[in-house]
């Protein structure tokens, strides 16, 4: 069975600074990202993990080259459609929750679909569902400041996976996270990328976290270096990743 494209770059490439002072930082990438995939972008630090990211969830724009999402060309979109694409086709994870002080797990979870206008009872049925499969239920009525790391992250993850999204952008997701909660939320998001519908793009300097991960590609100099493929074997695709990154010198962080 085919999968469905969810996002195509086109040769994009990214310049920063004016006129005789300018930084190339993506020289001409391809990829395409299918529904089912879940991809790590490895790479060392200033390789352009961040400016990718950034233009695929519509938060920076291409200098040329192109990105489709869902069949769109992003760049070609005006704001409100901007808007709309983000609100309903794409899910955010960040390194640090940014999950709202004021609200209740639940709340936070909730939001994207409170915003859509979804009734009440929808908002509750779809939050405890994805609470349940990321081991939340006991802390729904809890404020961000009385959850670990690891709870806020995976309430992070629940809020991003609320609407459905086409895709979830994680930028760094266990950067903050000691590796017990790192495990629990990586076997989270693999769950949901395995049995659920998720799409996952993750962005991570971590060969534990990457190996979670179908494939990964490695980022280096602004272009796409090579990709590695899991087999059955996580602990394999770990080990490969590590040797791929030893490879690849010292500046690879
Ligand atoms: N707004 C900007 N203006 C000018 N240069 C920028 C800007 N944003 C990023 N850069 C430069 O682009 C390069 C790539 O940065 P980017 O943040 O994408 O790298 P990264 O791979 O995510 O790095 P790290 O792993 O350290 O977060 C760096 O040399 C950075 O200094």
């Amino acid at each position: 069975m085919t999968e469905k494209k969810i996002v195509e770059i086109k040769n994009l490439t990214k310049t920063y600074g004016t006129r005789g002072f300018q930084t190339k930082v993506l020289k001409g990438i391809d990829l395409m990202i299918f529904q089912h995939d879940f991809i790590a972008i490895m790479g060392p630090s200033g390789s352009g993990k961040t400016t990718l990211l950034n233009i695929l969830s519509t938060i920076d724009k291409p200098t040329q080259g192109s990105v489709f999402l869902d069949g769109k060309e992003i760049s070609k979109l005006k704001n409100k459609e901007l808007s709309k694409l983000r609100r309903d086709k794409i899910g955010f994870i960040f390194q640090d929750y940014n999950l709202l002080d004021t609200m209740t797990l639940q709340d936070n979870i909730a939001l994207p679909l409170s915003l859509n206008g979804v009734p009440a009872d929808t908002c509750i049925r779809r939050t405890r569902e994805l609470a349940e499969m990321f081991g939340l239920e006991q802390h729904l009525k809890k404020y961000p400041y009385q959850l670990s790391g690891g709870q806020k992250q995976r309430g992070s993850a629940c809020r991003a996976m609320i609407t459905d999204p086409e895709i979830i952008f994680a930028d760094e997701p266990t950067g903050a996270l000691d590796s017990k909660s790192s495990r629990d939320l990586l076997d989270c998001l693999s769950a949901a990328n395995d049995q659920g519908n998720a799409t996952i793009l993750m962005v991570t300097h971590d060969a534990f976290s990457a190996s979670y991960a179908k494939d990964v590609y490695i980022l280096n100099d602004g272009m796409m270096k090579c990709q590695l493929t899991r087999g059955k074997s996580r602990k394999d695709f770990y080990d490969r990743i590590v040797d791929m990154q030893a490879s690849m010198g010292s500046d690879f962080s």
